[in-house]
């Protein structure tokens, strides 16, 4: 793109040296007019609405140009050489020589001056107001010739003084022809750029970047992220990975348990590639659906297994779970086959996440989102709930689910692995989680573990616990296992104060539990959610653990139950 330049020549002669000039210059195309000061004004008003890109023009001329017109304005600066050939052409004069200039013009003549021995005075000015008065006191002086630029020439011939104008040699309107060309590309580069970034801020893009071929961010503006949600190397990456036969590129990011969507489009821009992100959250099916549940653990789960049955059930999962993906729990409800679910996945997939299905609830057309690249083991329960006809659906699902080298973990009340193919049987293994009364050894790990837990969680006091409590307790029938022993060891170290839980204290409430009165009467201790925990299990015990006739009675949905009993 070539550079239209209007040249405002002060003095006619500069024509034919500035014609001469622009031929060696490329990319501009030149116009010249000659016009010192005001007229000169009026020609760059017309170059100004000419469209011209830049003026070109010298000393006083130039310095006015500037506050008349929005074109860039490039003075012609004299240089040594400038005066140099002036000084040498008055040399053979005897007259007394006078050269008037500004400051910066003055330096280097007085340089020339010393150096050669000439003898010519210096005289400055500071603006052209000075110009007259200045060649009048020359005059008054009896200095007989007036050197200096236009508008000093024209003062001196006023005076009546012999007077050398101080012409501009060709190297120096060379030197200005390529300034012009030079600073021109600039504007042009910097205003595209402008007008580039403009546009997008118009269309009010929110999470947008711009980024060279090289990765350098040009620009960026984020709304719903506090930054760049994606780290150097991937954004690095994206120049070099784009398939230009496509106008809109697409890439995804899996940051924790969201998506983040980019959209890349590429744009040519003053010959340079320049990329535009767009970032967009993507929203979390996961997370929407209700029956899904993400979880991640973070830490080994605490597994009680001192019985000879409970370390056979360890056994059996840390010998399989290197070539086994697929795991029946098989046991009653809260005999602990959700914490060994979380155990399974620990082993394979701390770093990613757990997600509980509901069977029961679930919608079967979305259960490939749980395929994602984040999950890494699938906990399906309720399965007996599950109507028959799903089954092979259930079992299509499995396959992908292996397949895409996940962990599945189904809890299930009894053995189901007739209902499904021998393929996938072949990958999965039988655990029977045994009953509480099975495992009486169990016992003292999981009171002590549980009274930690209170204590963490809660405050509670109770840091020991009698050895006869244990065994008390042991001696009674807990229909809802584990979580039933929790729940009720909860009551108990919620109402004690002291840090030993004691035998009287427990066979107290024991007895309380297992009399007929027990199920209306309450501990009206701790929060409202401790009395509605006693009032769920409660009914839990009177419906016999059977979660959803308990459920129905309490007038909330399976789920809700479950989560309520998750919580303690
Ligand atoms: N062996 C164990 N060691 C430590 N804690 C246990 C053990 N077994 C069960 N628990 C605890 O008892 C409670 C009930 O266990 P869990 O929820 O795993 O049972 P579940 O068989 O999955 O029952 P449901 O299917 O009804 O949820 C949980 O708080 C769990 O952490």
């Amino acid at each position: 793109m070539s550079t239209y330049i209007k040249f405002i020549a002060p003095y006619s002669s500069m024509v034919t040296v500035i014609e001469e000039c622009s031929s060696e210059v490329e990319g501009i195309e030149i116009s010249i007019e000659v016009g010192n000061m005001e007229d000169g004004a009026q020609i760059a008003k017309r170059a100004e609405r000419d469209n011209y890109d830049i003026i070109i023009s010298r000393g006083g001329t130039a310095q006015l140009l500037r506050h008349v017109t929005r074109i860039p304005v490039i003075d012609v600066t004299m240089s040594g050489y400038d005066i140099l050939r002036v000084l040498m052409m008055t040399h053979e004069f005897n007259e007394t020589k006078a050269l008037i200039g500004y400051p910066n013009m003055l330096s280097g003549a007085q340089a020339v001056i010393d150096l050669l021995d000439l003898s010519v005075d210096l005289f400055t000015i500071d603006s052209i107001d000075e110009i007259e008065q200045m060649v009048y006191e020359v005059r008054e002086l009896g200095y007989q010739v007036v050197i200096g630029d236009v508008g000093i020439v024209e003062s001196a011939k006023r005076h009546g003084m012999e007077a050398f104008l101080i012409q501009t040699g060709r190297e120096t309107i060379i030197d200005a022809l390529e300034e012009a060309r030079a600073s021109d590309i600039f504007f042009k580069w910097n205003f595209s750029r402008t007008e580039m970034l403009s546009k997008i801020i118009k269309h009010q893009d929110r999470d947008v970047m711009v980024i060279d071929d090289q990765g350098d961010i040009l620009f960026e503006a984020w709304h719903t992220f506090d930054r760049c949600p994606i780290n150097d190397t991937e954004l690095a990456q994206i120049p070099t990975t784009i398939d230009f036969n496509y106008l809109v590129n697409w890439r995804y990011y899996i940051k924790g348990h969201q998506q983040v969507d980019v959209k890349v489009e590429h744009f040519v821009h003053e010959e340079t590639l320049y990329f535009l992100l767009h970032f967009n959250q993507h929203d979390d099916i996961l997370n929407q659906l209700d029956w899904v549940e993400q979880i991640s653990v973070k830490q080994k789960p605490t597994v009680i297994a001192e019985s000879d049955p409970m370390q056979a059930v360890m056994r059996v999962i840390h010998n399989g779970v290197s070539a086994h993906q697929l795991f029946f729990l098989i046991g009653e409800t809260g005999t602990g086959r959700g914490l060994l679910a979380h155990y399974i996945h620990h082993l394979s997939w701390s770093g990613k996440t757990l997600v509980e299905v509901d069977l029961s609830r679930c919608q079967f057309e979305y259960l490939d989102e749980l395929l994602s690249p984040e999950v890494g083991t699938i906990y399906l329960r309720h399965l007996s709930q599950m109507s028959i006809e799903r089954y092979h659906v259930l079992g299509r699902f499995l396959q992908k689910a292996l397949a895409a080298d996940k962990h599945v973990v189904l809890s299930v009340n009894q053995s189901v692995v007739h209902q499904f193919d021998t393929p996938l049987i072949d990958r999965s293994i039988e655990v029977f989680v045994p009953p509480l009364e099975d495992r009486p050894e169990d016992f003292k790990g999981l009171v002590t573990l549980f009274a930690a837990y209170f204590h963490q969680h809660f405050g509670t006091s109770v840091m020991k616990i009698q050895t006869d409590v244990i065994e008390e307790l042991k001696r009674y029938e807990w229909r809802g296992h584990a979580r039933e022993l929790k729940s009720f060891l909860k009551s108990v170290v919620l109402a004690e104060r002291g840090y030993v839980l004691k035998y009287e204290h427990v066979k107290k409430y024991l007895q309380e539990k297992y009399s007929p009165r027990s199920t209306s009467v309450y501990q009206l201790e701790g929060t409202l959610e401790d009395i509605e925990h006693q009032v769920i299990q409660s009914v839990l015990e009177e419906e016999n653990y059977n979660q959803s006739k308990a459920a129905k009675r309490l007038g909330i949905n399976r789920s809700t139950l479950w989560r309520k009993l998750k919580q303690n």
